[in-house]
């Protein structure tokens, strides 16, 4: 099984950790070449329980499928971690064509999408809120989309997604095992020291991107497309906007006759 880490040993300076322009921001670009072999690396041990899944909301930005995290139920330990990490939630970035979306890329590659299974370190913290500001607060595995043949197990998320079309709106979403969405081989993985990739930014991320990709169909991309990252009320807004411009034009027409 080969496992890689990526040397990115910059000295450690004793800055603050949540500096945005600090020397471990996320994403990178994944040199292959680059890339070191450990033979120091654990197997990554995934332990789901799809009973922890419980909603899936838009929050403006991409959606998130949240697990209950108050106990060990769903974990991932074992590849560069020292400790147990309990999955918090899982999201997805991608972008309004195939040609981009993801935000690491491998030698200059971008894929249609990236998906971000989020953990935190429940050996060490007690909430998520308080290991986003820690060291080795984090760990998320990226998993690279490509479009091709579709995904079953991505179905049932692809078709809760029209009910979660506003930025804010929340529905249930239960028993959904995030291993569906891993690829076959999770012991071929890049890993690297980071950060998160949208605010707060904070370097406390234990990165471990899979070298294999997983196989989504181009309808189903156009699903995660088709959400709006406008809430309901802006909607209205923005229709009242022309309405309202054509109210004024139509009574300008009135008062001319
Ligand atoms: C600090 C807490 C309250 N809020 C943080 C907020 O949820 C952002 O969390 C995250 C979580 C994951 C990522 S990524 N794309 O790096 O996997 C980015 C931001
Ligand atoms: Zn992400």
């Amino acid at each position: 099984s080969s496992k890689y880490v990526l040397s990115h040993m910059h000295p450690m300076w004793q800055g603050p950790l949540a500096v945005p322009g600090g020397d471990r921001q996320s994403p990178i670009d994944i040199v292959v070449r680059k890339s070191i072999f450990d033979s120091e690396l654990k197997p990554l041990v995934t332990d789901y329980d799809p009973d922890t899944c419980q909603q899936i909301w838009n929050n403006g930005y991409s959606f998130l499928v949240e697990y209950d995290d108050t106990t060990d139920k769903s974990t991932l330990r074992g590849g560069p971690l020292q400790d147990k990490f309990r999955l918090c939630q899982f999201h997805f970035h991608w972008g309004e064509s195939n040609s981009w979306g993801s935000e690491h890329t491998v030698d200059r590659k971008l894929f249609p999408a990236e998906l971000h299974l989020v953990h935190w370190n429940s050996d060490k913290y007690s909430l998520f809120e308080e290991a986003v500001m820690e060291e080795n607060g984090l760990a998320v595995i990226g998993v690279f989309l490509k479009v091709g043949k579709r995904h079953e197990g991505l179905q049932k998320l692809v078709d809760a997604l029209p009910a979660i079309r506003h930025k804010g709106s929340v529905v249930e979403f239960t028993r959904f095992d995030p291993a569906c969405l891993l690829p076959s081989n999770i012991d071929d993985y890049w890993t690297y020291h980071g950060s998160l990739t949208t605010p707060p930014l904070t370097e406390s991320v234990s990165w471990i991107v899979m070298k294999q990709h997983i196989e989504v169909s181009h309808d189903q991309l156009a699903v995660f497309r088709s959400l709006l990252f406008t809430s309901a009320e802006e909607e209205v807004q923005k229709s009242m906007e022309c309405f309202k411009g054509t109210r004024l034009s139509l009574g300008s027409f009135i008062q001319n006759n």
